[in-house]
């Protein structure tokens, strides 16, 4: 329990071999995805075991002001059934304003949307939201034609107009009120801040009546497994969408199907817990790991392995991990999956060697900047830790107990919570920010520790 006059919880300690099986909520990345594509679709959508979280709360929220109806049917499934408009086509409700709080799926994939919308649409979110990097989206839109109101930052807040018409008004290409402000067609973007840009623009553009291609034209391209998996949902819905080569993809023009769709689980999400395996010693299942899947997390099956944990996918689709409390330290370029990052540097934290992760400096861009973060509170730990200019350097330390700070960020605080399995005296500063994606995160955590049996 958080002690109400700190507001620091106390990371249980393992004093057992864990056994344990953790089922882990929706994925965020996927449950965002379908809720997107379910308010641009051409009949209802039901998506069974969707997560609910801030950010899941924040997208329903957005598309809600959007126009779309979305019910929670009894045991958390939604309904979302797009605006149906006079001409038959579903367009967006526009004279609005959008929460993006901290949730940089809902402040990259949904400004696109006002393409579609009749009126304005105005942009804000937290306060550390408003230093996320936006500019490749503000950029891609201008360049499609749509007006955007902002302060020169490449920043939220700002306000989506629909077309540069001058007056700050929606011009409509089929001059009938019906159709998307602009037409599509080809656009460039500069994703090396993130992948996020690129996938916000495929999500919008089998609604344009040219549909879309998009080219990458950074040096980079973070989280190309988040980007194929914006194209496996858009075809999973009946969308032509391909990668035409790497950094090039195409979405063509077409309607988008609704029906049913179910949500894998957050495998990012299961990371902290799979870990805790390794720390702790014992086992840890994941109980509906899918055989094939677009998230990154899957890459921890790896990961863990490389670490010094045994991983085994059994038959009935259960994910196993079994580690032994000694952790192997790594050299991991993690360009594909940045968000595991922090979960592999608290493993890295504890290990009995040296680490490095590459090929993640965008995390500074992060729910809070992941690099200064992870180095700050490993150092506050007793550890070793120095930024690269692409990501850490980690090496054992003398470890001892201190309140990590979570700085807003879900990531942060489940960091703080692996090291604290090996640590006395780990707290974790707000950790009621795991709310962002894993609003059960505390009593799940406290159950996983209290299982298995006491060590020989
Ligand atoms: O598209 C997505 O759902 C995500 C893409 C990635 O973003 P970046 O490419 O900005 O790292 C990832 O880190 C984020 O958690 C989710
Ligand atoms: C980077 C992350 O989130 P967001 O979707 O807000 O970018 C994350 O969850 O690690």
């Amino acid at each position: 329990m958080t002690d109400p006059r700190s507001g620091v919880w106390p990371a249980p300690r393992a004093h057992r071999q864990l056994d344990a099986v953790v089922a882990v909520p929706g994925s965020k990345s996927l449950t965002n995805r379908y809720l997107v594509l379910a308010a641009l679709a051409d009949s209802p959508t039901t998506l069974r075991s969707p997560l609910h979280s801030r950010d899941s709360f924040l997208m329903i929220e957005a598309l809600r002001a959007l126009g779309v109806t979305i019910v929670e049917l009894p045991g958390g499934d939604l309904e979302i059934t797009p605006p149906s408009r006079p001409g038959g086509a579903s367009v967006l409700e526009g004279e609005t304003k959008v929460d993006c709080g901290l949730a940089g799926t809902v402040m990259r994939f949904v400004p696109p949307l006002a393409a579609l919308a009749d009126g304005p649409v105005t942009f804000d979110g937290d306060p550390r939201a408003r230093e996320r990097p936006m500019g490749g989206i503000i950029d891609a839109l201008r360049r499609l034609g749509l007006a955007v109101d902002d302060d020169g930052r490449g920043t939220l807040p700002f306000t989506v107009r629909g077309a540069a018409d001058g007056a700050g008004g929606v011009t409509r290409t089929d001059g009938a009120g019906g159709g998307p402000a602009i037409r599509g067609g080809s656009v460039e973007v500069d994703a090396s801040a993130s992948s996020q840009f690129v996938s916000a623009l495929l999500l919008v553009a089998p609604r344009l009546p040219d549909g879309l291609e998009v080219r990458h034209v950074g040096d980079r391209l973070p989280s190309q497994p988040h980007i194929d998996m914006t194209i496996t949902v858009l075809r999973e819905r009946g969308v032509d969408a391909r990668e035409l080569a790497p950094g090039h993809w195409r979405v063509a023009p077409g309607p988008i199907a609704g029906g049913e769709v179910r949500v894998e689980p957050d495998l990012s999400n299961a990371g902290p817990f799979l870990a805790a395996a390794l720390v702790a010693g014992g086992t840890v299942r994941v109980p509906h790991w899918p055989a094939t899947t677009t998230q990154p997390g899957d890459d921890l099956r790896e990961i863990l392995g490389l670490m010094g944990g045994e991983v085994d996918h059994e038959a009935d689709g259960t994910l196993r991990v079994t580690g032994t409390g000694v952790v192997t330290g790594v050299d991991l370029d993690l360009t594909r999956a940045g968000e595991l990052a922090p979960t592999v540097a608290a493993l890295a934290t504890v290990a009995d060697g040296p680490s490095r992760l590459t090929g993640i400096a965008h995390l500074r861009g992060h729910e809070t900047d992941r690099l200064a973060a992870l180095v700050t509170e490993i150092t506050r730990l007793g550890g070793v830790a120095a930024e690269l200019p692409d990501g850490v350097a980690i090496a054992p330390g003398a470890l001892h107990g201190a309140d990590v700070e979570s700085y807003h960020d879900h990531r942060m605080a489940t960091f703080g919570a692996i090291v604290g399995l090996a640590v006395d005296g780990v707290g974790v500063v707000d950790v009621a920010t795991t709310a962002k994606t894993m609003p059960d995160f505390p009593a799940m955590w406290t159950a996983m520790v209290a299982s298995g049996a006491e060590a020989p």
